[in-house]
Order: structure tokens, then C-alpha cells, then sequence
């Protein structure tokens, strides 16, 4: 018999005032992989992120862990299992780097208990994995917000979740901070589950469900979900696939289809020279 989902969603809805947010959604989590959640602005991502955090309580269906129901995991047992890093978390309180970085072993200490050698082992490795040692002493409120966003991450990976749950993890970040993170991200041996924007990023998960209008539209690979047809229909962009000459990995550039459909338009005409590609090189999804 093949291993329980790391995380499974069962029917699960959220709904407020009548509108319903997250609908019938049914999607599992395989231990071990790096599962991207892609969808437009407003098709309930953060939402759906914080019902399998365990943050908000579903109107319907559920969440599993391991196979557990999650509803009936004491909090402390969840959150030793499962991080969640979210979309523009912020704090108005005065702490250092470090200080927020240690409150990921919250879950692993009893009460008044100092941290051991291998608590401080743990807040060490994830500033390290994060690059921010040498911001440890560093006041919260003298931070980027890309440096923020990598202090939360740190915080996550102090917990020593089996399962993390991402929410953008990319935004405010340089572009080398973006590719390191996601390859950071990508090498942790934990099972990932992370919402992204950019849909470049998004082919290099081992899976991606798509999100449209509050339900899963579509579930698979980066290769059977990125293709033009799903690609118009739910981001309404068309797509092309070009081939990175220098590796030969395949790279999506989008144009807007509002913008195909009323071309010539001063606004939508291309560089002159922008558009060009290798011949061969190219070729539609
Ligand atoms: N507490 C709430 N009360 C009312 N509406 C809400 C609430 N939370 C979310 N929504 C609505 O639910 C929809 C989905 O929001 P959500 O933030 O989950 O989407 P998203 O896919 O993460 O969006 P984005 O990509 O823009 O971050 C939005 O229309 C939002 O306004």
C-alpha cells in the first residue's frame, strides 16, 4: 500500500457573507515534493494555503496529515509538523533577527525551558540556509523587506517541519535572492506545498495544481499543466515556450490576449529587435 499523503485536502470549501472562496477542493500533498499552487490574483490561494495551515476552519470537507485528521492534532503537535510562511507578514514588534528566528522552536520547548545546544544548532543552520548571519543582531524594523521575507522563511526552517507551506516566498526579492531561495526551497528534504506567481519559477516543481475562481481546475506536471490552451483560459495570456540556448531548458514568455486581440496598438507593438528569437528555437507550448 503506497504512503498516506504528506497533506490531503477532502472536499474542502471556506466560504464568508455567502460568498464561497475555496470550493470542493480535493488535492494531496506526496511526501517529499516540491507541489506548486499557481492561479490569478483573487482565485484563493492565501486562502486555501491557510485552511491547510490549519490557520482558518473549513466551512466544508477537510485536511489530513499524514493520513490524521488534522482538526483533531493538539496545536503544539501540529505546529512541530507543519510551518507556514505567509504573504506579507509583518510585525510592529521591537525584536532582533535572531530573537524571531528562535520562535520557531517555540513548538519544541516546555515551558520556561531555555533553549538547548541544539535548539541554538537549528536557529544557526536556518539563518545560515537563509544568509543572514551576519544580520542576526539586526533590529526587525532596520530591515528590507526581501530581508524579512528571508526571516520568516529562517523561522519556518527553525521549526523542522516535515511539511512547509509558502505563501509568494519570492515577493520583495532581488532576482538573485529569488533564484537562490527557490533552489533553496527546492533542496529541503520536506515535503513543499508553495503558491507562486511566477509561472517560470513554477516549472520547477515536481507538480502544480491550478487555481481558478476559488476551485482546482487542473492538476500535473509543470510539462501537462503549462500548456497555451490553460495558460489562455485561466491567465488569459498566450504563451510561448523558448529554449534557454545556454542549457537548453525551456523559458515562458507571455503576451496579454487583451492586448493580441486589439494589436496594431502603440502599447502593445513589440521593441523592434525585442521579439527575436534563434530560428529553431522557439516554439509554442
Ligand atoms: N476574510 C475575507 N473576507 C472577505 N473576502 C475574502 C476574505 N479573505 C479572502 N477574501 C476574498 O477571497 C478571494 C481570494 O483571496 P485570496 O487572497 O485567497 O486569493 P489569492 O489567489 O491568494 O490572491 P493573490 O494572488 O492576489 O494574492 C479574494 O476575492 C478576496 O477578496
Amino acid at each position: 500500500m503506497s504512503a498516506p499523503a504528506a497533506l490531503q485536502a477532502r472536499g474542502l470549501g471556506w466560504a464568508t457573507r455567502g460568498a464561497r472562496i475555496v470550493e470542493g477542493v480535493d488535492l494531496e500533498v506526496r511526501p517529499g515534493e516540491m507541489l506548486g499552487l499557481i492561479g490569478p490574483n483573487g482565485s484563493g490561494k492565501s486562502t486555501l494555503l491557510r485552511l491547510l495551515a490549519g490557520i482558518l476552519a473549513p466551512s466544508a470537507g477537510e485536511v489530513l496529515l499524514d493520513g490524521q485528521p488534522m482538526c483533531a492534532l493538539p496545536r503544539r503537535a501540529l505546529a512541530r509538523r507543519l510551518a507556514f510562511v505567509a504573504q506579507l507578514a509583518d510585525t510592529q514588534d521591537a525584536i532582533e533577527v535572531r530573537d524571531a528566528v528562535e520562535l520557531g522552536r517555540t513548538p519544541w520547548l516546555s515551558a520556561l525551558q531555555p533553549l538547548s545546544a541544539a535548539d541554538r544548532a537549528a536557529v544557526d543552520a536556518a539563518l545560515a540556509a537563509v544568509g543572514l548571519q551576519h544580520k542576526r543582531r539586526s533590529a526587525w524594523n532596520t530591515l528590507s523587506g526581501g530581508e524579512r521575507q528571508r526571516v520568516h522563511i529562517a523561522r519556518a526552517l527553525a521549526q523542522q517541519p516535515g511539511v512547509l507551506l509558502l505563501d509568494e516566498p519570492t515577493n520583495h526579492l532581488d532576482i538573485h535572492q529569488q533564484l537562490s531561495l527557490m533552489q533553496l526551497v527546492r533542496s529541503l528534504p520536506v515535503t513543499k506545498l508553495v503558491a507562486l506567481h511566477d509561472l517560470n519559477q513554477a516549472l520547477a516543481c515536481d507538480r502544480l495544481a491550478v487555481l481558478s475562481a476559488g476551485q482546482i481546475v487542473a492538476r500535473g506536471t509543470p510539462q501537462q499543466i503549462l500548456t497555451p490552451a490553460l495558460l489562455r483560459d485561466v491567465f488569459q495570456v498566450q504563451a510561448t515556450a523558448l529554449i534557454d540556448p545556454a542549457d537548453g531548458t525551456p523559458v515562458l514568455r507571455f503576451k496579454p490576449l487583451d492586448c493580441l486581440s486589439h494589436e496594431p496598438q502603440d502599447a502593445c507593438r513589440p521593441v523592434p529587435g525585442a521579439d527575436r528569437r534563434p530560428a529553431g528555437l522557439g516554439r509554442k507550448l
